[in-house]
């Protein structure tokens, strides 16, 4: 499986080599994009000093040992939004709420449960109050000028959140990567269409066309193709001319009416036929050109869990590349096996399993009991793929292992 990773990875090197420029977007259309370049911050965040709790706001030079002083309180209080115009003469304090602006000079603040307040004066009642405690300084999070995210990052919740407190109403990201995506097979049925005999409906398409978005692809849904060699020419030949990437399903292998890998020979080159894994041996991957521009194919299996686990853990880093992500798709935990498991030595497998925290906190995977590569509903119950190493035949349950939580699995 090293192997075809290597080969694939290569190509997409050399495909990637050309810039894909960017693009701007408002910050509401940001999740899940990719930043293009890295962003400096414009202003500090905060970006003024300002309270972290509701208190009362002092200077620490004014802090005696022991906290016997006592203060006397200036009129009204500083609410957050009010400029920090009033000046607090020395020896004085001010009522604060969280998130206001601190006043000149002032750079403590004293919470409300930790005082008494007497006669216009305040009581420290539980102390110590420390030099700058509850004041959240200027710049403290993000200076001003530094980098605040970094270029290729795959934008996030808390991303977005750093980009609107920076004031970035557009960001520029990279292109989606357009990934065309083609369900192959006469037996085939749409969702909603009556099953005729001897058929099923095509479940890959919906599936991996989810696993596909939730990464960030932009999918050209190529529709379902009979096995019909001239149909599946066709739809490769759309998927030249609209897409950056071909994902295909079924047909991949050697049967009588898998057309896949010829019809890659054909229409450019057949790097890939078959790779020791499982599920997913009969995956094949190449290039496509016909008389548009040089496309990888990544030829996924037809069996639903096949096709699935290919995409992940074979096309999937190979598309994160094309989207400049680094992110995508490379979380692993690493586990360790409920129970001991023997495979067959010369291929890696990626068995379904249900991860389950031991009580010292590191996670065991317990292998699903139905392992068929049709069968989705395993799929639908695993949490993480495992993955047992090539070179293995027993795996026990002190060894550790990689574990890829299931992409689209949310
Ligand atoms: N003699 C051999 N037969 C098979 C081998 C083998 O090594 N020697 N490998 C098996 C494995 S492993 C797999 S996986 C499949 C792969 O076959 P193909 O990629 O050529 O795909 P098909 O034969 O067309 O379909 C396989 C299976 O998947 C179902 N399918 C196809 N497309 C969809 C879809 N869009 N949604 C849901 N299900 C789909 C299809 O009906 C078949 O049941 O070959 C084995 N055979
Ligand atoms: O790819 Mo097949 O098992 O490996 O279904």
């Amino acid at each position: 499986m090293a192997e075809a990773l290597v080969i694939i990875s290569a190509t997409l090197r050399d495909l990637c080599a050309q810039d894909p420029g960017h693009e701007r977007v408002p910050l509401s259309a940001a999740q899940g994009r990719v930043l293009a370049a890295e962003l400096r911050a414009p202003l500090a965040l905060p970006p003024h000093d300002n309270a972290a709790m509701d208190g009362y706001a002092l200077r620490s030079t004014d802090l005696a040992p022991g906290d016997s002083t006592a203060w006397p309180v200036m009129a009204g209080t500083v609410l957050a939004g009010v400029s920090p115009s009033r000046a607090v003469p020395p020896g004085h304090c001010v009522r604060i709420m969280t998130g206001a602006a601190m006043p000149d000079g002032l750079d403590t603040v004293v919470p409300l449960e930790s005082c008494d307040l007497i006669d216009g004066y305040l009581h420290v009642t539980r102390g110590p109050v420390m030099p700058g405690a509850n004041c959240r300084r200027r710049g403290e999070d993000v200076a001003q000028g530094a980098v605040a995210l970094p270029a290729g990052r795959r934008l996030r919740a808390a991303d977005l959140g750093v980009l609107a407190s920076l004031s970035c109403a557009h960001v520029e990201v990279l292109p989606r990567p357009r990934v065309a995506l083609l369900s192959t097979g006469d037996e085939l049925r749409q969702p909603g269409q009556p099953l005729d005999a001897g058929c099923i409906y095509d479940s890959n398409r919906f599936a991996l066309r989810a696993v596909l978005e939730g990464c960030g692809a932009d999918v050209v849904d190529l529709g379902c193709v009979g096995d019909d060699a001239q149909a599946l020419w066709q739809g490769l030949a759309d998927g030249v001319m609209g897409a950056d990437a071909i994902v295909a399903s079924a047909s991949a292998s050697h049967g009588d009416a898998d057309h896949l890998a010829a019809a890659v020979s054909g229409m450019g080159g057949l790097l890939l036929q078959g790779v020791r894994m499982r599920p997913g041996k009969p995956f094949c991957f190449g290039t496509v050109h016909g008389n548009g521009p040089v496309v990888p194919i990544f030829g996924l299996p037809g069996n639903p869990v096949a096709a699935l686990v290919c995409l992940q853990v074979l096309a999937g880093p190979a598309l994160a590349a094309l989207a400049s992500d680094r992110f995508w798709s490379r979380r692993s935990l690493r586990v360790r096996l409920a129970e001991p498991v023997s495979k067959r030595s010369g291929r890696t497998e990626f068995p379904r399993a249900r991860l389950l925290q031991a009580a010292d906190g590191t996670y065991v995977a317990k292998l699903l009991a139905e392992q068929g590569s049709a069968s989705l509903r395993s799929l639908a119950e695993a949490d993480a793929l495992v993955c047992l190493p090539e070179s293995t035949s027993l795996i026990d349950t002190r060894q550790w292992v990689d574990a890829y939580p299931i992409l689209g699995a949310g």
